[in-house]
């Protein structure tokens, strides 16, 4: 076999055949390197100077998993027969039960079909660092090749449940103390080793194990039911919207009760009914498009080099600017800080303490990177800091004033190629570089609160930002683990102008009689981590208030004006500030709704007077879902037709980190598609008959709907972009 892609074999004197699975960068096990997997394994079996084999992987990892690829195609075609019998075929029939004993040599990483290869084998030896586990079900399957039956009998039933159904990974050096590796050795001393261990089990001096046959660890028959019956609960909490948890646990069930033969064979019929549900279709979608975000044409296809970001200036120590800050600072990049008095400086300092203190208490930083950390912060006053940044991310209350003079200080101080980012979540990025002449370094750099946490990083560039600092902060934003999106400039950029019409559309339907409290179930039971009344109350109305005007400048008559919020604070209501909002919060304990919030509520319908004849309207939960998400999938057409965003995928990966829409269902775009662009401009149509132009179709919908094309699909040449914005 040629090319990058393939399996090798070479026997060496001692008799062992080392095979080895090539497929850059992770090792992927493309039909290419399974159908060579299963060439060497005959060859190894059919020579006779061949006593034993070790399985390793090329260029120091062992093997990621089944090809993902080979599940969109599957996606496309709806030919499950793609999928090529791993399971009995080369892991049960050629390796577990072969005539010659196979030894893992594992580094680096053996993910899914990778873990379940070497659960096949005799024996594992692995070097300690190695990354273990079975992350099938985030791809909305179950591990297909034997893995949830192996799995149990080598690490016991509760340690496979946490792996398989919350994707765990696992070092080696736990998997040795699990059961699942056999023995640990450093990376020069992996291929000697195992070799030296398939040749004593050839010799019968080291157990010839064969995992599927153990039942050792798997405990008596009523504590597995009684741990399954535990786990199924869980998932039902967890995953409520998904199949693949409770079928994990059914065909683990189906080994414990019937065998490991009886298991594999439920495995692989009930894998290949899921790799068709929607659930996966549209988690290997999201698996995709989140690695596609960095790729920008014009950007990464032109063999610039990203510049190194040694130090980072943030200006503002509120919640933004220390949360943006702790995400650099964990990540090994100096920060100053700077704001504007003592008191408001110590205050940020405390904040970003504080939130290191949290990722050592979350068990994600240790006690020593924290102290690092902390060494790589410095506190400023002034400017005199700021001479040898490399970047600067302005994070000051959004007040237009405010921010130029900062912005044409910085320019003068801080070195040419230096670039200079605001995380405005509003403001138009020319006016906030307006009374400078850098216009080419000037950038956004939109995180998500808690910035330390969130995962989603909006890259805004206007026309006139240079390729190099786009490129740049895409580095800066993956060396802080976070995703970066680029978009283009526009009020409210692609997240918060996409999701303008969440909140606007959850008070339109108050307006008309519905119980807020229901809206929120309706929206929560969709998959969001909460509905749009309570997602008010975390954020402060503070935020509300401060984008009304902008918007309403910005959406015309499609923005809709509700006076709630303004009502809720006049009525000594903040939300989850002052523990009052639509819900009330005490600490420790669960948002519960306040009940005397319905006379707030009664004067605002009072007010706005959209009953019909003053009585509730009368919606269904699906109308509900519809009359709130259809007006968001709306303005995220709007969004794809002015080019704010390269690629529709790009939107789900925002909407899935950034507004936490359910993965499962791949985005808000994935999503709407599987509705249908007809049935959406339908809705809205009549909806904009009744109540106005809120509902509006707009003209990119209507196209797609007449046409038939998918709302996800590129723009066609003749549908020249109505107006650029990068
Ligand atoms: C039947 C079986 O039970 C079914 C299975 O095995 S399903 C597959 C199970 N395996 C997985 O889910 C692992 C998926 N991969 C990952 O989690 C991560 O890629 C990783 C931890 C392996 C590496 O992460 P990281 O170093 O950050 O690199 P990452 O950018 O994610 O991946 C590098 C490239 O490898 C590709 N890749 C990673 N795993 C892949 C896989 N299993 N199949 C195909 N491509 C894969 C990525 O798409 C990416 O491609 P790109 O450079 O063109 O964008």
């Amino acid at each position: 076999m040629a090319g990058a892609i393939r399996v090798t074999m070479e026997v060496g004197a001692d008799g062992v055949a080392l095979i080895t699975i090539c497929n850059p960068p992770v090792n992927a096990l493309h039909p290419i390197i399974i159908q060579g997997l299963k060439e060497k394994y005959a060859e190894a079996a059919g020579r006779d100077d061949v006593k034993a084999i070790v399985l390793t992987g090329a260029a120091g990892k062992f093997c990621g998993g089944f090809d993902i690829n080979v599940f969109t195609k599957v996606h496309e075609t709806g030919d499950v027969s793609l999928m090529p019998d791993v399971s009995v075929d080369l892991v049960s029939n050629m390796m577990e039960d072969g005539k010659k004993p196979s030894v893992a040599a594992i580094q680096g990483l053996a993910l899914g079909g990778g873990l379940e290869l070497i659960m096949g084998c005799h024996a594992r030896i692995s070097t300690p660092e190695a990354q273990l586990g079975l992350p099938e079900l985030t791809l909305g399957v179950i591990p297909g090749f034997g893995g949830t039956q192996r799995l149990p009998r080598l690490v016991g039933l509760p340690k496979a449940i946490e792996m398989m159904l919350q994707s765990k990974f696992i070092t080696a050096k736990e998997g040795k103390e699990r059961g699942l590796i056999d023995a640990l050795c450093s990376p020069d001393e992996l291929i000697k080793m195992s070799r030296f261990w398939a040749l004593e089990i050839a010799n019968y001096r080291k157990p010839w194990i064969r995992s599927l046959g153990r039942t050792d660890r798997l405990g008596s028959l009523s504590e597995a039911r009684a741990i399954l019956s535990m786990a199924r609960q869980q998932a039902k909490k967890v995953a409520a919207n998904m199949p693949q948890h409770q079928a994990c646990l059914d065909v683990v069930e189906e080994g414990v009760l019937y065998g490991g033969q009886a298991g594999v064979v439920k495995e692989a019929k009930v894998f290949k009914e899921l790799v068709l549900s929607t659930t996966s279709r549209a988690l290997v979608h999201v698996f995709f498009a989140q690695r596609s975000t960095t790729k920008v044409p014009g950007v990464t296809d032109i063999q610039l080099k990203p510049r190194k970001i040694r130090k980072v200036a943030v200006i503002g120590g509120g919640l933004m600017g220390s949360g943006i800050a702790t995400a650099l600072l964990v990540s090994n990049i100096s920060v100053v800080l700077k704001e504007v008095n003592p008191q408001f400086l110590q205050r940020g300092q405390k904040t970003i303490a504080g939130n290191l203190e949290g990722l050592v208490k979350r068990g994600s930083l240790t006690k020593d990177k924290m102290s690092k950390a902390i060494s790589l912060l410095k506190g400023a006053l002034d400017y005199s800091d700021f001479k040898d940044v490399d970047m600067v991310i302005e994070a000051v209350i959004e007040k237009i004033p405010l921010k130029q003079s900062i912005f044409a200080d910085i320019e003068k101080i801080c070195p040419p190629h230096c670039i200079l980012a605001t995380n405005t979540s509003t403001i138009d990025l020319n006016i906030v570089g307006e009374k400078t002449n850098s216009q080419d370094r000037i950038i956004g750099a939109h995180f998500f609160s808690p910035a330390h946490i969130m995962p989603l990083l909006e890259i805004v560039r206007t026309e006139r930002t240079s390729p190099q600092a786009v490129l740049d902060l895409i580095t800066v934003g993956k060396i802080i683990k976070k995703v970066p999106v680029v978009v283009g400039n526009c009020t409210g950029f692609a997240v918060n102008r996409t999701f303008f019409p969440y909140g606007q559309a959850a008070h339109l339907l108050v307006s008309l009689g519905i119980d807020l409290f229901r809206i929120d179930r309706v929206i929560s039971n969709f998959g969001m981590p909460m509905g749009p009344f309570q997602l008010q109350d975390v954020a402060g109305y503070g935020v509300a208030l401060a984008v009304k005007d902008i918007y309403a400048a910005a959406f015309g008559t499609r923005n809709f004006h509700s006076g709630l919020v303004e009502l809720m604070a006049k009525n000594g209501r903040q939300g989850k500030i002052n523990g009052k909002g639509y819900y009330l919060y005490e600490k420790g304990a669960k948002p519960k709704p306040d009940p005397s919030v319905q006379h707030v509520i009664d004067e605002y319908r009072r007010q706005t007077k959209k009953m019909p004849g003053g009585k509730p309207v009368t919606l269904s939960d699906q109308d509900i879902l519809e009359m709130v998400f259809f007006p968001v999938v709306n303005e995220a057409c709007r969004v794809m037709d002015e080019n704010v965003v390269i690629r529709a995928a790009d939107l789900d990966i925002a909407s899935v980190l950034g507004m936490g829409f359910p993965k499962y269902r791949g985005g808000l775009i994935f999503w709407a598609d599987t509705v249908g662009a007809s049935y959406i401009h339908s809705k809205l149509s009549k909806w904009a008959e009744i109540y106005g132009d809120f509902f509006k179709p707009s003209s990119y919908l209507e196209e797609r709907a007449k046409s038939g094309r998918p709302l996800g699909a590129p723009k066609t040449a003749q549908q020249a972009p109505t107006r650029s914005r990068m």
